[in-house]
């Protein structure tokens, strides 16, 4: 990437005392242009701070989170930045990329596609792994402290990210994941299309399987509501306590009676995750 890969500021709204700000970018990995979102907490202002990532889940964009999880006033007390990526490259036209919501625009599903008509654009992984944190920290008062959090199949993404590259997040957490996608109806659609058939190449995007491989030790802290629609279909937390047991791998998973999928349920423990990420960014190396 050239020095002076050049942001476009779409918007910026203040905030908590901070900035939330939209920009657009070209993103090389994707070869399209996209939008991301950032908070900047006031103490941005004055010294470089730490950065939660946060990825979203099938439907959104950068601005769900920012606008439903009501987390920038915590996120102003602790000092931390977020950054919102969208959820698939934009503005294209593949065959077939628009026609469900969870497959396609919407539904990237955080990994490096290798299948025809997808392999060009849809390298989510590179992008929200190397491309956009490099941009980041080229334009932003950010310290180079990271931690990851996200929601559903951004949950997924969160995990999967965390374990494959040990040492790059400080923690990792996640609401309501997609653990184990290899097994359920919307991992098995996105990652025959993405990855082709053979179920080799869908492990290393898997959670389950990531710490049934033993590669990290990062502890995982999960929230998950029990009236979710998408839990035993698609979610199947106890997958994922199973492989933890197994390995002896840490794991918080907490269960809250009568909470959904949605973002109700996010903005009501939030707090918790913000907190657990600022205690991990701001211990000392
Ligand atoms: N019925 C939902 C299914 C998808 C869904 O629940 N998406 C979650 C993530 S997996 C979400 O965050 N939706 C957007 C929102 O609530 O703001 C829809 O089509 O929006």
């Amino acid at each position: 990437m050239s020095m002076s890969e050049s942001l476009e500021l779409v918007s910026a709204t203040k905030s908590f005392g901070g900035w939330l700000k939209r920009y657009k970018h070209h993103a090389r990995a994707l070869d399209c242009e996209m939008v991301f979102s950032i908070y900047l907490p006031p103490q941005a202002e004055s010294e470089r701070v730490p950065l939660m990532w946060w990825l979203s889940g099938l439907t959104c964009t950068d601005e769900n989170f920012m606008q439903k999880a009501g987390a920038q006033r915590l996120a102003a007390e602790l000092g931390i930045a977020i950054v919102c990526p969208d959820t698939s490259p934009r503005g294209l036209d593949l065959p077939g990329e628009h026609d469900s919501y969870d497959f396609g625009s919407g539904a990237g599903f955080y990994v490096n596609a290798t299948q025809e008509p997808w392999a060009k654009h849809y390298r989510m992984y590179d992008y929200v792994a190397e491309e956009l944190p490099s941009v980041v920290r080229q334009h932003f008062p950010v310290n180079g402290r990271e931690s990851i959090s996200g929601h559903s199949m951004g949950g997924h993404g969160a995990l999967v990210l965390a374990l494959r590259r040990p040492g790059q997040y400080a923690a990792v957490s996640a609401f309501a994941p997609v653990v184990n996608p290899i097994e359920c109806p919307w991992g098995q659609k996105a990652f025959s299309h993405y990855l082709g058939e053979d179920k080799r190449a869908w492990t290393q995007y898997d959670a389950c399987e990531l710490v049934a491989k033993g590669a990290s030790r990062q502890p995982l802290f999960i929230d998950q509501g029990e009236a979710d629609n998408f839990l035993e279909e698609q979610l199947m937390p106890e997958r994922l306590e199973a492989a933890c047991e197994k390995r002896d791998h840490p794991l918080t998973l907490r269960r809250h009676a009568g909470y959904d999928h949605s973002y109700y349920f996010i903005a009501s423990f939030i707090e918790d995750h913000l907190r657990y990420h600022a205690e991990r960014l701001y211990k000392k190396r």
